[in-house]
């Protein structure tokens, strides 16, 4: 089953992508780490970076690291309080083994489900990612194991590549695992398996091919298909490869995929627009008309166009704009609670350090996170809570 079996295909262009790394990539056969495969990896990397594009790695491996370093409690690994103890003893290592292959600084960000899950930390976790970048630092993302159980659990790092190419709007999704690419059957156990070149769209049918992990990994071809779907519907291709095969990751830097490619539903830009545009609006911001007049430019909501904040609602929720005529206008998430919003109604962006304390960002609503209900707005349609905790500036 070697990577020959995929013919060379197009990767779609992109600029921005989240590489995710599978334990079994990392490990190596004496337990512990290998830089082994790790360098072919860093070198496709750091060409990307090279060449003005922007990575962010999601690496397992943290558990195949602990063993190592405390190999009695590698032993005992079958609870999952022990495999807790073995993430956070490997996890340093896991970062270091990252860091020698940069000159760049390498950021460790460690997640869960609810972080992302919760508004405010969703946007805080956002926030630090696209500042890491900005930096020019390479995140290295891993779930924060120690909490990281039942409910609060992504479950496996192939579903959290997905949820941070969806955070921070990347373009790819690029997964690299032992094996060459999605099989019609379990690779080992079924003779009639068959390389599975391109997937339109993750079917039942499609989900049905992948078996379980391999002796090291989580979760198997399943939740690489399910985190290919999860990343399909926010509007970003995946590329599934082997991260074992020197050519192939080579290939990728010559916009060569040998591997499976799972489309895209839509483009990335429509699936999140879509999602604001019927997300429950939380509350209101009512705003002049100079305003108005910035967001059909395509600009951010800066507080000193905003007149008064209607509703109660937090950081990262759904609010909906309305212009002087009670027009709907847009939708986008605020920056600021309802309560801190109604502090800086009608003031300079400059000033909202001043009057708060703190600040996240110069404006109510980023225009990333804002789309526009209709050019010309339409009339507003009652009610979400109109008028309900009012504040004016
Ligand atoms: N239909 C399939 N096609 C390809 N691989 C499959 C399929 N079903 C199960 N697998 C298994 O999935 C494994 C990769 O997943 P996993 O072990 O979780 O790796 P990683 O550590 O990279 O996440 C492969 O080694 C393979 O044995
Ligand atoms: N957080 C765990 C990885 C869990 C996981 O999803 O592993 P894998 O299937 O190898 O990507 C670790 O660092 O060991």
């Amino acid at each position: 089953m070697d990577a020959h079996a995929f013919p060379a295909q197009a990767l779609p262009p992109w600029r921005r992508a989240v590489l995710k790394v599978g334990s079994s990539l990392l490990a190596a056969d004496g337990g512990g780490l290998s830089p082994r495969f790790a360098l072919g990896l860093a070198q496709f990397v750091l060409a990307s970076l090279q060449a003005g594009r922007e990575v962010v790695i999601v690496s397992s491996g943290a558990v195949a690291a602990g063993r190592a370093v405390l190999p009695k409690a590698g032993n005992a690994a079958s609870t999952m309080a022990a495999k807790q103890a073995l993430a956070a003893l490997g996890q340093g290592q896991l970062i270091a083994l990252w860091q020698r292959f940069f000159e760049r600084p390498v950021a460790q960000v460690l997640l869960t489900h609810d972080d992302l899950r919760n508004r405010r930390r969703y946007l805080n976790a956002r926030a630090a990612l696209l500042e890491l970048l900005r930096l020019g630092a390479l995140p290295v993302v891993n779930e924060n194991d120690t909490v990281a159980v039942d409910e609060l659990k992504l479950g496996d790092n192939d579903n959290l590549a997905a949820a941070i190419a969806s955070l921070v709007e990347a373009d790819l999704l690029l997964i690299a695992t032992d094996i060459a690419g999605l099989y019609s059957g379990h690779p080992v156990r079924d003779p009639e398996a068959r390389p599975v070149v391109r997937v339109e769209a993750v079917t039942p049918a499609v989900l049905a091919m992948a078996g379980e992990a391999g002796a090291l990994g989580t979760g198997g071809m399943r939740t690489k298909l399910e985190a290919a779907a999860k990343a399909a519907t926010a509007g970003i291709a995946t590329a599934l490869f082997s991260g074992r095969d020197a050519a192939a990751v080579a290939a990728l830097g010559q916009g060569i995929l040998h591997g499976t490619l799972v489309d895209a539903q839509g483009n990335r830009l429509s699936a999140r627009k879509q999602w604001l545009r019927h997300a429950p609006a939380a509350g209101q911001l009512a705003i002049d008309e100079g305003a108005r007049a910035a967001l059909l430019r395509g600009a951010s909501l800066l507080p000193g166009g905003v007149r008064a904040v209607r509703g109660d609602f937090r950081r990262g929720d759904v609010v909906e704009v309305r212009a002087t005529d009670g027009a709907a206008l847009a939708r986008g998430l605020a920056q600021y609670s309802a309560q801190d919003g109604a502090r800086i109604v009608g003031r300079h962006s400059r000033e909202i350090e001043a009057v708060l304390g703190f600040r996240y960002d110069e404006a109510m609503i980023h225009r990333d996170d804002l789309v526009l209900l209709h050019a010309a707005g339409h009339p507003a349609v009652e009610p979400h809570g109109e008028t309900n905790g009012e504040t004016t500036a």
